[in-house]
């Protein structure tokens, strides 16, 4: 099992959870510190990226007087919560403080016992929640049962950046599956490779490295077998991020070389997704070599991801060619898009392009991405969005 950097695995020592405690910044009051508390909890939920899923991401402050007395964060799924390790860390200074929880408090017995509880009985006086859980067993009833018992509930501080943290989570929750990430890099002109197929590479070493940190947060990553056949990739997330991903092929025929990158298992989980029928003396040699091999009946990309939800995940990011991606948006597995555009012209009738025929013959059935923003990579453009709620 991976870890942390710079934290131990599985029980992570409480002090070493807690080592992230920031300075006095007592000249700092009202909304501006509430800001500042939070983005911190966002920071120390950062900290388990990739680490977390079912559960999301949390980070928790516990401040006395203007000073940070305990931190933590929720380092995986079946471990204590945010708040259980921050007011750890607080011992006796929780009594009368303020806490900071980027999301609300649990109010239930699930792998652990409820924080609302464990509030109340540490004897803070005010929580501040960045967001509430939209999880149906929580949802509202941590801040109703902190504030029947006489505590101060603040709600909604720096609630964006909380809702970005986790909208792998959130989805998961909403949709019963993993947020779907298409994400390619494409020439001005928009193709991901040569006619010939090469593509190594469309984009700097900045916008790649970029690549590598997504992989580090998402649980999964999936290719088509063309993508294996052609550009032989790792997938991983490079040491750039301590978490690797486990990297799905989806794969009809089991079509594939015998010798690639992804069939080596030493650093990182693969799974290949075929469909009943296919070569069986293939699947043998995979599992030979650490390779998860799946059959299902019927391949496509809403299968699987119904079935990335039931191994527990929050975020699939797709990276494979445009037939594929087509169908992943025609089939709803797709939601959000980050397209990295490198300022050069390769040309190429016949060059493929990062999404194939969606069936779409007038313009104005365009999918017309929202909340759309845009920032420089280097040398190179990332634009990022989402697809239309109605196809989610
Ligand atoms: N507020 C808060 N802090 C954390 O650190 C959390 N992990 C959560 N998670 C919520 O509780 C559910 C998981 O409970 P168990 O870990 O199984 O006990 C998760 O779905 C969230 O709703 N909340
Ligand atoms: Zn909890």
């Amino acid at each position: 099992m991976d870890n942390f950097p710079g934290v131990s695995p599985a029980s992570t020592p409480l002090s070493e959870n807690h080592q992230f405690a920031q300075p006095v910044v007592p000249e700092l009051v009202g909304n501006d510190f509430d800001s500042r508390m939070m983005l911190r909890c966002v920071e120390l939920a950062r900290i388990a990226l990739g680490y977390t899923s079912p559960n999301p991401l949390v980070g928790a402050v516990v401040v006395q007087n203007g000073e940070i007395v305990g931190e933590g964060f929720h380092p995986r799924a079946g471990e204590p919560h945010a708040e259980v390790f921050a007011l750890r860390a607080a011992g006796e200074r929780a009594h009368s403080s303020t806490i900071y929880v980027s999301l609300e408090p649990c109010n239930h017995y699930g792998r652990t016992p409820p924080c609302s509880e464990g509030l109340i009985n540490a004897g803070v006086s005010k929580v501040v929640v960045g967001m509430v859980d939209p999880n149906p067993l929580v949802a509202g009833s941590g801040i109703a049962r902190l504030r029947a018992a006489g505590i101060e509930v603040v709600v909604g501080v720096e609630e964006a950046a909380c809702r970005r943290l986790n909208e792998g989570f959130i989805h998961r929750i909403l949709y019963q599956r993993p947020l779907g990430i298409l994400k390619y890099a494409m020439t001005l002109d928009g193709k991901i490779a040569t006619t010939a197929g090469h593509s190594s590479w469309v984009t700097n070493q900045d916008a790649r490295t970029e690549v590598y940190q997504l992989r580090g947060a998402c649980d999964a990553v999936i290719v088509g077998g063309n993508t294996v056949r052609k550009d032989n990739p790792y997938l991983t997330s490079h040491q750039v991020a301590a978490h690797n991903p486990l990297r799905v092929v989806m794969s009809r025929s089991l079509n594939l070389p015998e010798q690639a990158c992804l069939w080596d298992t030493q650093e990182a989980p693969t799974l290949v997704v075929t469909e009943v029928g296919s070569s069986q003396a293939f699947q043998k040699m995979l599992r030979s070599k650490g390779v998860e091999v799946l059959e299902f009946s019927s391949l496509t990309p809403e299968i699987v991801m119904g079935y990335l939800y039931e191994r527990g995940f929050c975020s699939v990011l797709w990276e494979c060619g445009g037939i594929l991606a087509a169908s992943a948006i025609a089939q709803g597995a797709v939601q959000k898009i980050m397209a990295f555009i490198a300022p050069k012209i390769i040309g190429g009738d016949h060059a493929p392009t990062p999404v194939g025929d969606l069936g779409l013959t007038s313009m104005t059935e365009a999918l017309p991405l929202e909340r759309v923003t845009w920032r420089i990579v280097g040398n190179d453009c990332l634009v990022e969005g989402y697809l239309p709620s109605k196809l989610k």
